[in-house]
């Protein structure tokens, strides 16, 4: 069963937009779950433009399913998750002025940093992710630093698949062949939605996690959001 970690970053946008605490950030990842949800994922950034860290700490304690944090492991990053301890850490090389999460990482030539950051989550029992493009080497470089999974970026396939799904997912399947043949898991994220989901899906049926935040939230403002997450669920068989 492929699960669906639901991002609730743009939900902390909204609340920070009036500075008070409208929507309740912790209410609607409990409603996620209530929902139907598999698991919670946020992405903290330094500038704490969305998620903050104090969400995080507040989050933890009453979540029922998988809790994933995304983001750069900077001192502060690596900090909070050990801290927290959730379920999965994903690692991201987000640049703090990013609007949002660009590229994946460039797993051989970090091998070394990587490696180093991995085995400090792995020791303490935390399960880990590296977010990568859709190419082989750079899974087979996640493997090599200790990754028990890698999160591919999806971006490319989301632009390009309403010219040509075939053409889009080509790369997709190819890197989570890789993932499969090397014994690691597989999570997918960024910009999927209910349009590219399911063909997404029907492509690589073994993957593991897809995080979508973007999308569903929007998808939310029209559908609401107990609809939204069945929907995305049914993308998911
Ligand atoms: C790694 C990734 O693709 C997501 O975490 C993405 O960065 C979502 O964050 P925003 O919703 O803040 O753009
Ligand atoms: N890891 C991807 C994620 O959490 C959500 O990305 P998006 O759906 O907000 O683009």
């Amino acid at each position: 069963m492929t699960k669906l970690s639901v991002n609730i970053n743009k939900v902390a946008t909204l609340r920070n937009a009036r500075g008070g605490d409208t929507p309740n950030v912790v209410k609607v990842a409990l409603d996620c779950e209530a929902f139907g949800a598999d698991g919670i994922t946020v992405h903290p950034r330094p500038d704490e433009r969305h998620i903050r860290r104090a969400d995080v700490y507040d989050l933890r304690p009453l979540l029922r399913t998988e809790f994933n944090i995304e983001g750069y492991p900077s001192p502060e990053f690596i900090d909070l998750v050990l801290k927290v301890k959730p379920h999965q850490v994903t690692l991201v090389p987000d640049d703090p002025s990013q609007i949002t999460s660009n590229s994946g990482w460039d797993t051989k030539a970090n091998l070394e940093f990587l490696s180093e950051v991995l085995d400090q989550f792995n020791s303490a029992g935390i399960r880990t992710s590296v977010f990568v493009a859709a190419d082989p080497e750079m899974v087979e470089y996640a493997a090599k630093a200790g990754a028990d999974r890698v999160e591919l970026y999806t971006e490319p396939y989301a632009t390009a698949y309403p010219k040509n799904p075939e053409a889009a997912v080509a790369p997709f399947v190819e890197a989570a062949k890789t993932a499969r043949k090397l014994g690691i898991g597989l999570n997918a994220g960024h910009d999927l939605s209910l349009v590219n989901l399911n063909y997404f899906y029907k492509n690589i049926p073994w993957v593991d996690e897809v995080s979508i935040g973007h999308a569903l939230i929007s998808d939310a403002l029209y559908l609401g959001l107990e609809r939204t997450i069945q929907e995305y669920k049914n993308c998911l068989r």
